[in-house]
């Protein structure tokens, strides 16, 4: 069989191939099961570069198949993935590139057997370690490794029985440093294998591991024998935890959801990487922020989807989400549009059938996720291929809400920015301040990164990362640093206004029905003259308020009254207070009088900021308050979103912390900004 590589450079930033795992129990296939395993469509056999999966007899001969780039039945070896898939990824390693070789699927779908493998029969890891091992020594290269484990939004050194916190740390030009992972020196196979079986293995592969989690080794190449010496390549072997439905019987729904949600967050990037987006969501788990950089630019991806060869619905749900991320195209963007398409189904045996294949957790992305199966096949829209994380998002659900909360950081990246950033162990506050270039690009918020978990309570701290780890090295000026910040408080909803690019992105979505809908649904509320009342009276008042401020501009400073949210001063904040690891901090608002040394239209602008950030504020908490009724009230909210509005609050409190939140209610920044002007704008109706 010829072995050539699938995998040619300049392809998908991540190849997408599954790998069935044998069945335990022959007869299983005998049984009325047989009717819903997998079948596997090579059109070129071995040679396909392309090749389709459908799920049993009732489904045979429908255009329902899952289309990945490659699958490995039960009778292609391990040994022939590390050559048609490994080997090519391991010469980019050696030319200073990472690759990344991740398998994802179901519960007990064969993931560890696949990557660690038994005394037997050696996994993809132990394979590849052995080929890397002696290409190394061919050029006189070290090897050296790092164990690592992530669980409960935290990643622990696994290479010595004491699991070791890691802190996840970003650089000043965003280099991901992994402060606390150890690189142990490799010389031998046996070596590796001590190092990367010990004690863990036998827990995962018996199952009673106490906490399930994804569990990775970095296999580092450097130039010189020390292990920080010359860093050429990493090769990231990462076995994810198992996908489950968190409806299912004893099973912890939390610590499924968790797991589900950081597998989402996997999975969006997977799906940006591939599609080309300018935008990739590695913030939205630990996870994805720890492999940033291994995942970004040129370097390459194998993701391994692993299949039983029987059906199961989880099964079933990872390989569509595989197959979105293989396209990683147009095409499964404009599916991606038919999320508010309700009718529109893939499977087309029937809804009842796709109903009771589609898992029902009670997470809200898993509303999404029942969604997001359009029909791939039938829409020819043109969209801007630089397309950005919301689509992400909007295709494999919102992955984290507490990491959500924090996004708006996100925002920031490659521009200036006032960053503040914790770290366990130490007990000072400090803030860094980055000039800006220009007053334009200041970010708008003040805002704390969990680059450490936030499960990890004992952390309290906050640090200004730098790339210097000593917050005594730090310039602190809160003064300063506040008051920049509040200048660009007014700026935070504009931010997204002047990223142009991002609006025409946002414009070729309209495309989507999602669009369509809202626009019926804008019609329908506009001719409804009675819209929005509760909200419309909250901005009414606020523009009462606003004319208060004005008559009373001679205050010496702002009322508490008028006080948002947001407001909290530096003095405030004492010195060398602790801030716990959840809290975000508030962007301060300034204290002095705003017409004070000010010309009229200064005074005027301060004021209209004020009362816009006022609104928006109001608006959100609308939002997160109003019942559904209430909420259809206002311009752009129909019965299909103020129901999921009201699911997202069921698990979350407070789910629209920010504009940019809205996103996941599926509106566009250009809709936002729309029912924003509508909202504020009927006021002086
Ligand atoms: N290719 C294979 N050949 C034989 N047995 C296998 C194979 N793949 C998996 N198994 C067996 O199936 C069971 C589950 O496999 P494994 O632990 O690899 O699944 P997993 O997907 O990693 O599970 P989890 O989701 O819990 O992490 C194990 O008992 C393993 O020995």
């Amino acid at each position: 069989m010829e072995t050539k590589s699938l995998m040619s450079q300049g392809r998908k930033a991540v190849r997408v191939v599954a790998r069935v795992k044998p069945t335990a129990d022959p007869l299983v296939l005998q049984s009325s099961a047989a009717a819903t395993s997998i079948s596997i469509h090579k059109p070129n056999g071995y040679e396909s570069e392309s090749v389709s999966i459908s799920f049993g007899a009732q489904f045979a001969g429908s255009k329902d198949s899952y289309k990945l780039d490659y699958c490995y039945e039960e009778n292609e070896t391990t040994s022939l993935i590390l050559t048609k898939e490994i080997k090519p990824l391991i010469s980019t390693v050696f030319e200073g590139k990472d690759a990344n070789v991740i398998a994802h699927g179901a519960r007990c779908s064969g993931k560890t057997h696949l990557i660690q493998g038994s005394e037997k029969e050696p996994g993809l890891a132990v394979l590849t370690m052995a080929e890397m091992l002696s290409m190394a020594e061919e050029k006189g290269y070290a090897i050296s490794v790092s164990v690592y484990e992530v669980s409960h939004e935290t990643v622990y050194d696994i290479s010595d029985q004491e699991k070791r916190v890691v802190s996840v740390l970003e650089g000043a030009q965003g280099k991901i440093q992994l402060k606390g992972l150890s690189k142990v020196p490799v010389k031998s196979l046996l070596e590796f294998k001590e190092l990367y079986f010990g004690l863990k293995k036998t827990q995962k592969l018996t199952g009673d591991s106490p906490l399930r989690s994804h569990r990775g080794v970095m296999i580092h190449v450097t130039t010189g024998s020390n292990v920080n010496s010359g860093s050429l390549g990493r090769m990231n072997f990462l076995d994810m935890a198992g996908y489950e439905d968190s409806r299912k019987q004893n099973t912890d729904p939390l610590e499924v959801t968790r797991i589900n949600k950081s597998i989402y967050a996997l999975q969006n990037v997977m799906y940006a990487l591939n599609a080309n987006e300018s935008h990739v969501p590695y913030r939205e788990s630990k996870l994805t922020r720890m492999l940033k950089d291994c995942l970004k630019g040129s370097n390459k991806t194998l993701l391994i989807t692993c299949l039983p060869r029987e059906f199961s619905q989880d099964s079933f749900y990872m390989l569509n989400l595989a197959s979105r991320i293989c396209l990683g195209s147009n095409r499964a963007m404009a599916s991606v549009t038919k999320k508010s398409n309700g009718p529109t189904r893939p499977i087309s045996s029937s809804s009842v059938v796709q109903r009771r294949q589609t898992p029902l957790t009670v997470s809200a992305p898993s509303k999404k996720r029942t969604e997001l199966r359009g029909n791939m096949t039938e829409r020819k829209i043109k969209i801007n291929s630089s397309a950005s994380a919301i689509k992400g998002r909007k295709l494999f659900g919102e992955a984290n809400g507490s990491v959500k909360s924090k996004n708006n950081y996100k925002k920031m990246e490659g521009k200036e920015r006032v960053a503040v950033k914790k770290e366990i162990s130490t007990s000072k506050v400090a803030v860094k301040v980055q000039a800006s270039t220009s007053e334009e690009e200041v970010c708008s918020s003040f805002v704390v990164t969990d680059f450490q978990s936030s499960s990890v309570v004992e952390e309290n701290s906050v640090l200004a990362l730098s790339g210097s780890s000593n917050p005594q090295e730090i310039p602190c000026n809160h003064e300063e640093v506040f008051s920049e910040a509040v200048d660009d408080v007014a700026r935070k909803a504009e931010i997204v206004e002047k990223d142009e690019k991002r609006s025409d992105i946002e414009e070729g979505l309209t495309l989507f029905n999602e669009g369509e809908n809202l626009d019926k649904e804008n019609t329908n509320l506009l001719a409804n003259e009675t819209a929005s009342p509760p909200l419309s009276l909250r901005l009414q008042e606020l523009s009462n308020k606003l004319k208060s401020i004005c008559n009373t501009s001679n205050q010496p400073s702002t009322p508490e009254k008028y006080q948002t949210a947001l407001t909290k001063f530096p003095e405030q904040v004492p010195e060398h207070s602790d801030i716990t690891a959840d809290v975000e901090l508030r962007t301060p608002e300034r204290r002095m009088p705003l017409n004070v040394g000010c010309s009229p239209w200064k005074t005027f602008s301060a004021h209209s900021s004020k009362l816009k950030n006022s609104a928006v504020e109001e608006y959100l908490k609308f939002l997160n308050t109003a019942d559904k009724e209430d909420l259809k009230k206002l311009k752009g909210i129909g019965e299909k979103r103020a129901t999921y509005i009201v699911e997202l609050r069921e698990e979350s409190p407070e789910p629209f912390k920010k504009l940019d939140d809205l996103k996941d209610i599926g509106l566009s920044e250009k809709q936002i900004k729309g029912l924003l002007r509508k909202e504020i704008g009927d006021i002086f109706n």
